[in-house]
């Protein structure tokens, strides 16, 4: 077993107490002294001694001299603990030494001893402390086993026992066959051992009782003047206490401590013992070994100097004790007679030098050989780890340069990818204008809108907001696949589109110029219908379009960002709205013109033609209730214009998508030649005439021959159609200007939307990647149209919609794949005007416009609109008959009024259309839905182009 201190070297042996300069901090602490007063012994108070000691307290004893006695020598001393004659060795035991003797069950080295002259009462005192202490060791053990048991604590006590040893010679009392002459030997590690000291196991508090009756019955003792049984020799019995604490599963302490119990032979003057002979030679050794010990302890209380331990064998055995790895308690016994005086102040002046020693106590702990191996173990392999190791500070170089070197590899992976980055968007820059100059520009979009542009009302959601809103959901997927590229080639192509028409409109004007030139008869008003005419047309022609930045077809310049160009295109588009407008106003003024110039030509006419003029009036009259819709004389507008864009050209046979979406290739010289053709072959005054102007040359005077009243009935009629058709072709061109109106407003809003997006954080160049657009198959469109439809009708009811609007639309757009824009149209502005429906609290002039619109269904067109079939079928379909007003009133009110029922609504539609006289291909046109995003409360709100077709049904 090895004994070992926190901090020292583990190659320490057993039971060997060691102080160590890094073992834990060492506890410097005094020696304790105490004092013990016995009473007068038989002896003394028979020889009528005198008391000279007296405890006046429990820390000083003072001198009580005689009263005539001068004293010189100090006469008070102070120790730690002074206990008088009545104070009981129990007492000295509990109040003086008991803290320090248990100090050897903590691992902690601690040494009891007596000191003092001969017969004062050491022997009586030690008996007595080493009895208590071993009762309280022992008692410790059993409780501190029971109590511990969890903690596996236990304790052993070995005992051994030294007597005679700096005397005469060394003498084991336990092994009284060993003879006399035990030696001290140093050991570098345990320090002085005794060879050969046997130590005995006490197995208990009565074998270890037994043990040192044996010692002290072996001890020898001797009668002298002052002691009957005076100790002849020291006495040390030692305890070595062993513990073992275990306080986990891998952590078990082992602490060893030695208990020492001396007695030492009392000092003693042989002129008062009457030593002799052997006696005398005693006391010598006895005092000179007692005078070492109070070299020594004189010296280690001034701390400086040799320390001679060696000088005696005492001092050799109690060097730990003395200044070391202890804790000591000194008892020192005075006898109070005044006889022994002197010896008694002798031994407070050892009592006074001691208790100024210092020791250094220290907790002595064992570990086991396997503990050792693994503690080195671990050792070993903290100090490889420090080899290895490297200086932390270049550590943290190293650690530097590698992240100095990651950022830098990460750096050029960031620029290659950079430069990926840019090679993909070149390459798709460059595919996208590619296709753009390559393809065709698609006829139909799915233009689609978000209503993410629309306010939200929560919680004021209409019942069919959720499925309008799951529409526009799929369609803002759709959104997406329109590029910001495509938008802005389809602003171009409008731009481009009524650029031709503006063009087209000035060589209608041109044309009808020259017809009217025809008429030209001093009439005034005519007159200054063409000088009205030549400024408009002059004005149109001022309606030049912005110039383009690019030319349609052309790629927009990549260098700038495709959301500036978007912004750019609605600041230029905004700026464009009044240009539109203005051309609208102006095909106004010249359909108003021509209507003026149609009205006054029955007035140049010569009586006998009234009636065929009033009937061309009447027809007239009866064509304007029809002529913005009408298709007038087809033919003869074929011939007197021709234009790719006309409805009524040669290229209506192509599809819609084709004229709507390729760029209009006038035949310049064609047309002109058409135009001369159409001159001569309907214009017979200059077929004939030439000159047309001078009124020499008119026909009404240059051949009295020609039946002149034919002649003028010809040329009128001529003219009246030429004119009508110039009108018809002028109404069109305003429906096509309209319609490019809203296609317009419709890519405004879908830059919008991209806008919006963009601000949003969605990525417009993602879009590049994506298809722009979407073609819906037929069978898909079919359903689709039948769902939007659906959802059209429960928004016109939501909505209050005239339902003279809700015929025409429902009659006009049955599912043709060409409907796909109005329909998304109808949807979006229905979406929005529920929108700001809600927002204004409903408080909308829908529902009166509603009720108007079926006031304007008068009862005497129920009755006209009906046979009695028809009547009775209707009146069975609405549940009501018709009779009178109020009934008729009762019926028209059940209209439209079911979205839900198809049936109902394919009912209402044809009724309505018979009442207000809609016939599809006839009065209705799908180019009269224009659109127009304002508020209702607005003067121009979206009923106003129904008011305005109403106006024109005379509804
Ligand atoms: N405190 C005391 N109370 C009563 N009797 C005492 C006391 N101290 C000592 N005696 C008695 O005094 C006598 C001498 O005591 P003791 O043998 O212990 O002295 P000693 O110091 O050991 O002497 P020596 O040095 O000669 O051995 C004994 O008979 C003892 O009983």
């Amino acid at each position: 077993m090895t004994v070992k201190t926190p901090g020292t070297p583990a190659s320490k042996i057993d039971r060997t107490p060691v102080t160590t300069p890094g073992g834990p901090r060492a506890r410097e602490e005094k020696i304790v002294v105490t004092i013990r007063l016995r009473p007068l012994n038989k002896r003394e108070q028979s020889s009528k001694d005198q008391i000279a000691w007296e405890c006046t307290n429990d820390h000083t004893i003072e001198y009580r001299p005689n009263p005539h006695e001068r004293v010189v020598q100090p006469t008070t001393f102070m120790f730690d603990k002074v206990f008088g004659p009545d104070s009981s060795t129990e007492t000295v035991y509990e109040d003086g030494v008991k803290t320090v003797a248990l100090s050897a069950l903590m691992g902690i080295n601690a040494t009891i001893f007596a000191y003092g002259q001969t017969s004062s009462g050491k022997t009586y005192t030690m008996r007595g402390i080493t009895e208590k202490a071993v009762n309280d060791i022992y008692m410790h053990i059993i409780n501190v086993s029971f109590l511990n048991l969890l903690h596996h604590h236990y304790v052993n006590a070995h005992l051994s026992y030294l007597h005679n040893f700096g005397v005469r010679d060394n003498q084991d009392l336990l092994n009284s066959e060993s003879g006399r002459n035990l030696k001290l030997l140093d050991d570098p590690e345990k320090g002085t051992v005794v060879e050969k000291l046997v130590e005995e196991t006490a197995k208990d508090n009565q074998h270890l009782r037994h043990l040192i009756h044996i010692c002290d019955a072996q001890r020898q003792v001797g009668e002298t003047a002052l002691n009957d049984t005076s100790s002849r020799s020291h006495q040390i019995i030692r305890l070595t206490i062993e513990s073992t604490l275990r306080e986990s599963s891998d952590c078990v302490r082992s602490y060893v401590a030695s208990l020492n119990f001396v007695d030492l032979a009392g000092s003693e003057r042989a002129s008062q013992t009457n030593a002799e002979g052997a006696r005398l030679r005693e006391g010598c050794h006895i005092n000179l070994s007692l005078m070492t010990l109070t070299t020594v302890i004189r010296k280690l209380r001034k701390r400086s100097g040799h320390i001679p331990y060696r000088d005696s064998k005492l001092t050799r055995i109690l060097q730990h004790s003395l200044g070391g790895n202890a804790r000591t308690a000194i008892i020192c016994t005075l006898s109070p007679a005044s006889s022994h005086v002197e010896q008694s102040r002798n031994t407070l002046f050892f009592a006074t030098r001691a208790k100024e020693v210092t020791n250094n106590a220290q907790v002595n702990m064992v570990v086991s050989e396997k503990q050792l191996v693994k503690h080195l173990q671990k050792e070993v392999a903290r100090l490889e780890a420090e080899l290895r190791t490297p200086d932390p500070a270049s550590e943290k170089d190293v650690k530097i340069r590698q992240m100095e070197r990651e950022m830098e590899e990460l750096r050029r992976q960031r620029d290659l990818a950079q430069s990926q980055v840019d090679d993909l968007r070149r390459k798709l820059e460059e595919e996208q204008r590619a296709k753009l100059s390559e393809l065709p520009i698609p006829a139909k979009k799915c233009l689609s809108f978000s209503t993410n542009l629309l306010p939200k009302h929560d919680g004021m959601e209409l019942s069919c907001s959720d499925r309008t809103r799951n529409t526009l959901g799929r369609q803002t997927m759709r959104q997406s696949s329109t590029a910001p590229f495509t938008l802005m080639h389809e602003i171009r192509k409008l731009e481009h589109l009524q650029e031709q028409l503006g063009e087209e409109a000035n060589r209608a004007l041109e044309v009808l110029q020259k017809e009217v030139a025809c008429h030209r008869q001093g009439n005034q008003d005519a007159a200054e219908t063409i000088a009205k005419l030549q400024a408009e047309i002059r004005g149109m022609r001022a309606i030049e379009p912005s110039p383009k930045e690019v030319e349609v077809g052309s790629v927009v310049s990549v260098n700038k960002s495709v959301s500036a160009n978007l912004k750019e295109e609605i600041t230029r588009l905004h700026s464009q709205g009044s240009t539109i407008a203005d051309l609208e106003e102006k095909l106004e003024n010249v359909q108003k013109s021509i209507d003026k110039l149609v009205m006054s030509l029955p007035a140049n006419a010569d009586q006998p033609c009234k009636d065929v003029n009033q009937k061309a009036n009447n027809s007239a009259k009866k064509k304007k209730k029809l002529l913005p819709l009408a298709s007038s004389n087809s033919l003869n507008r074929h011939n007197f214009i021709k234009s790719p864009c006309s409805p009524l050209s040669a290229s209506r046979q192509v599809s819609n998508a084709e004229i709507e979406n390729r760029a209009p290739v006038f035949d310049d010289d064609a047309m002109s030649g058409d135009t001369q053709a159409v001159s001569e072959k309907d214009t017979p005054t200059k077929s004939e005439g030439g000159d047309v102007s001078s009124k020499e040359n008119t026909p009404y005077r240059r051949s009295s021959s020609v039946n002149m009243r034919k002649m003028q009935r010809m040329f009128q009629n001529a003219a009246e159609e030429n004119v009508r058709s110039i009108k018809a072709y002028v109404t069109e061109l305003k429906e096509r200007v309209a319609k490019l109106q809203y296609q317009k407003q419709l890519l405004v809003c879908q830059v919008l939307e991209l806008e919006a997006n963009e601000a949003a954080g969605y990525n417009l160049e993602d879009d590049m990647n994506v298809p722009e657009i979407q073609e819906e198959s037929p069978a898909s469109w079919h359903v689709a149209f039948r769902e939007q439809r659906q959802q059209i009708i429960e928004l016109w009811d939501v909505c209050h919609v005239s339902i003279i609007h809700r015929t025409q639309f429902y009659l006009l757009f049955k599912g043709d794949t060409a409907d796909q824009i109005y329909m998304e149209v109808e949807l979006r502005r229905l979406a929005w005007l529920q929108q700001h429906l809600v927002e204004i609290g409903n408080a909308s002039p829908a529902p009166s416009q509603s009720t108007e619109a079926r006031k304007r269904v008068s009862c005497k067109e129920v009755d006209d609109a009906f046979d009695s079939r028809g009547k009775r079928r209707a009146v069975h379909e609405m549940g009501s008959t018709v009779g009178g007003k109020q009934r008729k009133m009762q019926f028209i009110n059940k209209l439209w009024t079911n979205p839900h029922d198809e049936r109902h609504v394919q009912e209402s539609a044809e009724i309505v259309a018979k009442l207000v006289g809609f016939c599809e291909g006839g009065n209705m046109s799908k180019e009269m839905f224009e659109l127009n995003f304002v508020l209702p409360s607005d003067k121009r709100h979206w009923f106003i182009g129904w008011n305005q077709i109403s106006d024109l049904l005379h509804l």
